[in-house]
């Protein structure tokens, strides 16, 4: 069957930082044959920023020049996007968006060992209890195409990957 995007879905893997989305989509995209790309090493690469934020000692990504760097690819398909927001993005670039979700105290140890402290580590605490990344993803597409994920254990990771794998094979059929 023809489809506007030969190279197979689009999905975007989106959640609160620590939440597991780098190991998922890694996997996934490794399995599916699909591209990975991390939005933050995208612009690490590209040196894509447009300033600093002193606050959480981190640069601020240029969310334009992402976009334009990643248009041409995300026409083609394929693609499976990590990163910790979804606003920005157009909502004709995702076939499917996942929103993996943390219990708290296993994030606040996540977070914890990665080196996060004081404000970072409070604010994505509460990013995550008030599932900002889940309203944000329900306000930018269509409530049918987000589903959340929980992302507390290996097993959670593995039956994601199953869910996602088959949800690609139905796609294809009707692509
Ligand atoms: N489903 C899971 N079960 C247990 N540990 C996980 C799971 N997913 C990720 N992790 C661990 O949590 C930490 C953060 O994962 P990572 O993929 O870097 O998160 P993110 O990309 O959302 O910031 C890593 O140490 C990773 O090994």
């Amino acid at each position: 069957m023809a489809t506007d995007r030969p190279c197979g879905p689009n999905i975007l893997i989106t959640g609160t930082p620590g939440t597991g989305k780098s190991t998922l989509a890694e996997e996934l995209a490794q399995r599916a044959s699909l591209n990975y790309i991390n939005i933050g090493d995208l612009a690490k690469e590209g040196n894509l920023y447009e300033g600093f934020d002193p606050q959480y000692n981190c640069p601020i990504i240029d969310e334009d020049r992402v976009l334009d760097e990643l248009e041409d690819q995300m026409g083609q398909g394929g693609n499976v996007i990590d990163y910790h927001g979804c606003e920005f993005f157009p909502e004709r670039w995702f076939d499917i968006v996942f929103v993996l979700r943390t219990d708290n105290p296993i994030l606040y140890t996540r977070l914890e060992s990665r080196g996060y402290n004081g404000k970072k580590l409070e604010d994505n605490i509460q990013c995550e209890i008030f599932q900002t990344i889940l309203e944000e993803a329900r306000d930018s597409y269509k409530t049918e195409i987000v589903h959340e994920l929980a992302s507390n254990t290996p097993d959670d990771m593995e039956d994601n990957l199953d869910k996602i794998l088959s949800w690609i094979e139905q796609w294809k059929n009707t692509h």
